[in-house]
């Protein structure tokens, strides 16, 4: 991973098709071809250099299979794979394979900065929008942001793919007026910003979209809900050098600290950012000034973190209350500070229950709606619809990638046993420390680090019929090792958490159909998918969490 992080996106990982470089123009103003493009550089160097049209008229279908050569593989389900599907629907199989056989999926028939018009059909699945472009063009996708569907807007190309450009949107010709207001943009740097897509629209339909995905549920906090933001800027050393420091003692226009420009890897400068909480904004200011102050010692660039914690109370303070309302009163004047070192404590409430974590690692950054997903996710494995009536309720709960504990230690009052697995052991220690502040008994409360699968060997003594698992792997998703061990665990529930549905929707297939193999195979029971359902963890942005929950049925009943 490079120093400089990416925007303010959701961290469970990078979230933003557009991290490759685009066409960069040199100072002279030409276009180069940057790394991602070299393959298509390759293609189009090959069909026009005179040693490859000579190839060609030596051996066609030789040529031709050094032309399918040439196409790289798409990595299934990472982002270029999405947009890939995305755009075979919008094209259409036949016309994806057509191209695929003329050799013609590289082929863009836009120069770098043309200019065209188009009319948006979709939105895809990251919510930039997808535009056919009009005949005579051969049939090509243009994924424009900021476009809704329905409007007519005007581009500029800053990158071809294959079957696809991206472009920049010059302009709204024909607005959506249906969806589209403007006035409702929090952000005035909302458009240039890579760090949200929606902000134009009505939070209803920022829902509605991401429920054309899976069914969501809404984010109490739409604005100021980000307990997380990781600005960066590059080492000013060399402008230094060259500009020196304006003679007032003010900031210099050249030096940026902030996020990511859609589709660059520019900086933009960012002075504040609405869908951060207050705590963390009111810190930015003097943390920019701070650096600023500084400039000349900064040899690299660097990547802030700036992390909202509750104040963590002295040893003397910290013991809880037995009154309620007493905690209530607590919580409500509990103060709010902005941690900066990656290695410093950071402490949070989710429900009645506190953590404490590693500034740097991983954890949820949408407090506001952390309370309903943890409860649905409780009401999911506790239903009370008739089906599952005649199941016992489960009394064992294993969190597979469980970070600090977050499932493990919200749901630990509905199970007698809870034990967690986690790869990082920062995390694990996170956890521990976390169950200690709430009161957990070590004995019934276990988190280890490892790999996801290590936990089944951990856990032979839980009743399987009575146990329910969780799992809430990275982007990525879970892998066939630790699948299969679920299956012949056969756990009565399996809730399924991710970030990423198109991973999810892999791993959940992979899980039914091994299921159904092994029922009919051994006899028994098989997993069914009950409900999926989004939270909107990421307001603003077109990005969704997504449950999904299995239940292990007699077929009869599924
Ligand atoms: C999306 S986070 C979920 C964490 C936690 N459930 C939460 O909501 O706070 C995914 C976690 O999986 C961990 N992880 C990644 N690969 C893993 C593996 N093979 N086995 C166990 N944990 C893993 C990561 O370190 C990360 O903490």
């Amino acid at each position: 991973m490079s120093e400089i992080h990416p925007p303010p996106t959701p961290d469970k990982d990078a979230v933003h098709i557009a991290k490759k470089p685009r066409l960069e123009e040199t100072e002279s103003g030409e276009a180069i071809v940057q790394a991602d493009e070299a393959v298509q550089e390759d293609a189009l160097a090959a069909s026009s250099s005179t040693a490859a049209k000579q190839a060609k008229a030596k051996s066609a279908k030789k040529s031709n299979k050094k032309k399918k050569q040439k196409v790289p593989l798409i990595e299934p389900y990472s982002n270029e794979d999405v947009i890939f599907q995305d755009v075979k629907a919008l094209l259409g199989e036949e016309a994806v394979l057509k191209a695929q056989e003329a050799g013609s999926e590289l082929k863009a028939p836009f120069e770098f900065k043309q200019e065209l018009e188009l009319v948006v059909s979709a939105l895809s699945s990251n919510g930039e929008s997808l535009s056919i472009a009009p005949a005579p063009y051969p049939p090509w996708v243009v994924l424009t942001p900021f476009a809704l569907p329905g409007e007519k807007i005007r581009v500029k190309i800053y990158r071809n793919a294959r079957l696809w450009s991206h472009a920049d949107l010059v302009e709204v010709i024909e607005p959506n007026t249906e969806l589209r207001d403007m006035d409702r943009i929090g952000c005035k740097y909302f458009g240039k910003c890579a760090g949200c897509q929606f902000q134009m629209l009505s939070y209803d339909t920022q829902l509605d979209l991401k429920r054309n995905v899976v069914s969501t549920i809404g984010s109490p906090l739409q604005y100021g809900y980000r307990t997380k933001i990781t600005p960066h800027f590059e080492s000013p050393l060399r402008d230094l050098k060259k500009h020196g420091r304006p003679a007032d003692g003010s900031k210099p226009d050249w030096f940026k600290i902030g996020f990511n420009v859609i589709g660059t890897r520019n900086t933009m400068d960012i002075e504040e950012c609405p869908i951060a909480t207050p705590t963390l904004n009111k810190a930015l200011g003097p943390i920019r000034e701070g650096i600023l102050e500084k400039m000349e010692t900064y040899k690299r660039g660097v990547s802030l973190l700036l992390r909202e914690s509750l104040e963590i109370p002295t040893e003397s303070s910290a013991t809880p209350s037995q009154d309620e309302a007493m905690d209530a009163l607590v919580e409500e004047t509990e103060k709010k500070l902005c941690v900066t070192d990656h290695r410093g404590t950071i402490r949070e409430r989710v429900g009645d229950k506190l953590f404490e974590y590693t500034a740097g690692s991983f954890f949820q950054n949408n407090n506001s709606v952390l309370v309903p997903l943890t409860d649905y996710v409780r009401d999911c494995i506790f239903p009370t619809a008739p089906a599952s009536i005649d199941t016992p309720r489960p009394t064992h709960l294993v969190d597979a990638y469980c970070g600090s504990g977050l499932f493990a230690i919200t749901l630990s009052p509905h199970f007698s046993r809870v034990t967690g697995i986690e790869l990082s052991t920062d995390s694990i220690k996170s956890a521990n420390i976390s169950a200690k502040l709430n009161n957990l008994s070590p004995e019934q409360h276990t988190f280890m680090s490892g790999d996801a699968s290590d936990i089944f060997a951990t856990v032979t003594s839980f009743p399987r019929a009575e146990t329910a698992v969780i799992i809430d792997p990275p982007r990525k998703g879970s892998d066939e090792k630790f699948i299969d061990q679920l299956i012949e665990f056969g756990a009565a529930v399996v809730v399924y958490v991710s970030c990423n549905v198109h991973t999810q929707a892999r791993d959940v297939g992979m899980i039914l159909k091994k299921s159904q193999a092994k029922r009919e195979k051994e006899g028994g029971k098989e997993y069914t998918l009950e409900t999926v359902r989004g939270f909107d963890l990421f307001p603003q942005t077109a990005h969704v969490e997504s449950v999904a929950v299995l239940r292990l049925v007699n077929v009869e009943h599924a």
